[in-house]
């Protein structure tokens, strides 16, 4: 189980969120709704320590970390909204880099594990492509089995449907359904409300929840 505790972010004097608290517990899939600018994509960003929180803190499984603390910020895979692959690599180098230059796996070891993330995730034909190869709904995936590959504690998406077709939404609703059979924890961001109809077991609304 996660807890997020009194999360407060601000840019300059500008208060985007002030003590913010929210639960997602194992296996389950959060969808974190709202508008535009009400700052869905700020919150994935300081609990993935790419922004940093004025305060708060983050329970896993009942250790308590500060929210910037990389010990737990690591812990959260995301998946961006625009994919943020690397452009230079094949989809096989784009799922093995954080493995083996973080984590300090052989390639061997990273390429069997990427063939199973691959396998998983319909891509195996595509591991030698380049992601400018790919279609959107294939750079998704892309991006879901690089952060998979780092066997995160909870996988955070920020607006997964964007830009996506009905089929390739489909298939984002299917991996993530899936996953979750798997046991693992999501989080997502969207405004695309009858897509977090069809993943979400509990909703965040961010209007109603949030206090500035
Ligand atoms: N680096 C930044 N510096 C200053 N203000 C920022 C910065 N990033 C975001 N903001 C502001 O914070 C607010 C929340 O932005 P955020 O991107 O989190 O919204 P959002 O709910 O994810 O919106 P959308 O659904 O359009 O992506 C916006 O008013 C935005 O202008």
């Amino acid at each position: 189980m996660i807890e997020i505790k009194d999360l407060s972010k601000q840019y300059g004097d500008k208060v985007i969120f002030k003590d913010l608290s929210m639960t997602l517990k194992d296996g389950e899939i959060l969808a974190i709704l709202g508008p535009s600018g009400i700052g869905k994509t700020t919150l994935i960003k300081t609990l993935t320590g790419l922004e940093e929180a004025q305060s708060g803190q983050v329970v896993v499984d009942g250790e308590s970390y500060a929210v910037s603390d990389p010990a737990m910020t690591s812990q959260i895979g995301l998946i961006f909204q625009d994919f943020n692959l690397f452009p230079h690599l094949t989809v096989r180098e784009n799922i093995n880099l954080a493995p083996m230059n973080v984590k300090k796996v052989s390639r061997v070891e990273a390429d069997k594990k990427t063939d199973d993330l691959l396998a998983k995730l319909g891509l195996t034909e595509q591991a030698d492509l380049y992601p400018y190869q790919l279609s959107g709904g294939q750079k998704q995936r892309v991006g879901i089995a690089r952060a998979l590959a780092m066997d995160p504690q909870v996988i955070a998406y920020d607006e997964p449907t964007s830009g996506l077709d009905e089929k390739a939404t489909e298939q984002v609703v299917d991996i993530m359904l899936a996953l979750k059979k798997e046991g693992v924890s999501q989080l997502v961001v969207t405004h695309d409300l009858p897509f977090a109809d069809k993943v979400a077991d509990e909703t965040f609304d961010f209007e109603k929840e949030v206090q500035k």
